[in-house]
């Protein structure tokens, strides 16, 4: 099945508040995007990433078993591990926020090997405006819940975006499920 699953209630709002208080005490750097290149046209946000190790051990846990979830339930890839940390993204009004059209799968070594996407919506819905999380996992793009702690799990490769932020700020924490690349 290639259409994307609802992955409510991931997080208490009290897990989101820790969560990007985790990520704001760590560098928050301008993102990069798959290859690894600065392009500041296509992605407009400032991340950092979770070790699974230590203070966010039990944020990767917990999305672990969520995708171990979802996979069973809605997907049945070959997954193998999770081979890259979480990552924590703050998009901003001020700074034009947001994340075009792209897909999570590309020519590097571990991008090759993405096989589940997994986001989850750390900030309440009031907090922002514009800012939806956008995918088309089967040729009609759909916006994510954007209920506080919730989140979503896509193929890797489905196109997917983050539409600009217009008011406020948006917070997100994406981690990816890696395998043998998809043939
Ligand atoms: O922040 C989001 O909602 C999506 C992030 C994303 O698509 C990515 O990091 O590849
Ligand atoms: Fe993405």
């Amino acid at each position: 099945m290639l259409t994307p699953v609802a992955l409510p209630d991931l997080f208490s709002r009290e897990d989101c508040a820790r969560i990007i208080a985790l990520a704001e005490g760590g560098a928050l750097d301008e993102a990069r995007l798959v290859g690894g290149r600065a392009v500041a046209e296509k992605r407009r946000a400032r991340i950092a990433w979770l070790d699974d190790e230590g203070a966010a051990s039990w944020v990767m846990a917990r999305l672990m078993r969520a995708v171990a979830d979802a996979n069973r339930d809605g997907f049945g890839f070959d997954i193998e591990a999770f081979e890259e940390r979480g990552q924590v993204a703050l998009y901003e009004e001020a700074a034009g926020g947001g994340f075009d059209w792209h897909s999570d799968v590309g020519d590097g070594p571990l991008a090759r090997r993405r096989k589940l996407t997994v986001v989850a919506q750390l900030s309440e819905d009031g907090d922002y405006e514009g800012g939806a999380l956008e995918v088309n996992g089967d040729g009609a793009p759909r916006a994510a819940s954007r209920a506080q702690g919730g989140g979503i799990a896509f193929p890797s490769f489905a196109l997917h975006r983050v539409a600009p932020v217009t008011r406020g700020r948006r917070w997100s924490l994406t981690i990816w499920a890696h395998g043998a690349p998809f043939r």
